[in-house]
């Protein structure tokens, strides 16, 4: 059977707070998504149930058909690295790499000693002596050597500098290429990592507030510069998340209608601008409900 993960309807409370209110998304094989979304929005406590830690109050969760809470079978087809105790702190990096095969059937060995190497993480050190960013390279490390058919990252790199931060996305992409499997990364360095996703869930306040593939993202989001009358012919094209005039140069941040895609085309006098996946997610979960783009 084929791999699909998929989420219907699920709604989760926390302490009496809803947490999750109807959530519907689904992760088909061998594409890697980004899950994004401002502080609270959900995103750990949805992965948390796709990954079997937790259970819906409604809605259901299937890794492949099965529910994967308490399944073996599923548990073993996901790896899931957060952002921090993914490992017993009194235990070694060798003792940890040493268990890994009996949790994760595709784990490679070779790949986890390239990588340990990379990351200079040393074998006989335990858990509780790494520094923030060496546990963060471990929890990498162990994430891509799984080669788990799902393989979670939750905000992965606390604490590791620009430069391991380089690497990871790299050694993710390489890997990624020669074995391919379905990745979801959550994370707020969002244009950092934009070129790995392929498509994006954005989550706001408990929902899913839009899915999109990046090449839809890239036709849909603009900001366009020109004048007034040549700016206010593109209105209806779509929506228009922001406009400003700043001495006589006017501006319109603009997500097109799908509808309006085919034949989108600016006047000539008006200039336009890709916007970042991060200027777009600042739209998106914006707290003015009237400019967000809050697609329901
Ligand atoms: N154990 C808990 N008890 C009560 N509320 C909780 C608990 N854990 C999380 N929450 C609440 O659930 C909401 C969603 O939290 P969650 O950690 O899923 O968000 P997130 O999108 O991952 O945030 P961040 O980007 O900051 O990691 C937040 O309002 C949070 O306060």
């Amino acid at each position: 059977m084929s791999f699909q993960a998929t989420v219907q309807n699920v709604s989760k409370s926390l302490n009496k707070n809803k947490v999750l209110s109807s959530v519907s998304c689904s992760f088909e094989k061998d594409v890697i998504y980004g899950l994004l979304g401002r502080n609270g929005a959900g995103k750990t406590t949805l992965l948390n149930m796709i990954s079997g830690k937790s259970l819906p109050d409604e809605g259901s969760i299937k890794i492949s058909g099965q529910n994967p809470f308490n399944h073996e079978h599923s548990q073993k087809q996901i790896c899931f690295i957060r952002e921090s105790q993914n490992f017993k702190p009194t235990l070694s990096i060798r003792a940890i790499i040493k268990m890994m095969p009996a949790f994760y059937p595709n784990w490679n060995q070779h790949k986890a000693t390239e990588l340990l190497e990379l990351f200079e993480l040393p074998l006989t050190k335990k858990v509780s002596q790494l520094s923030k960013g060496m546990e963060s390279a471990l929890g990498i490390t162990v994430g891509i050597a799984s080669r788990a058919p799902l393989t979670i990252f939750d905000e992965p790199y606390i604490g590791m500098d620009a430069h391991a931060r380089d690497e990871f996305y790299k050694e993710l992409l390489d890997d990624y290429t020669e074995h391919p499997r379905t990745i979801i990364l959550s994370t707020h360095l969002i244009d950092e990592v934009s070129d790995l996703f392929q498509e994006v869930y954005f989550m706001k306040k408990g929902e899913i507030a839009l899915h999109e593939t990046i090449d839809n993202l890239q036709q849909r989001a603009f900001l366009i510069h020109g004048p007034k009358d040549a700016i206010e012919s593109l209105y209806p094209k779509g929506h228009v998340l922001d406009k400003s005039n700043f001495m006589g140069d006017y501006s319109l941040t603009l997500y097109v209608h799908e509808d309006s895609l085919d034949d989108f085309s600016i006047p000539t006098t008006c200039k336009k601008h890709k916007l970042s996946l991060q200027q777009l997610m600042v739209y998106l979960t914006n707290h003015k409900e009237e400019n967000s783009l809050w697609v329901k």
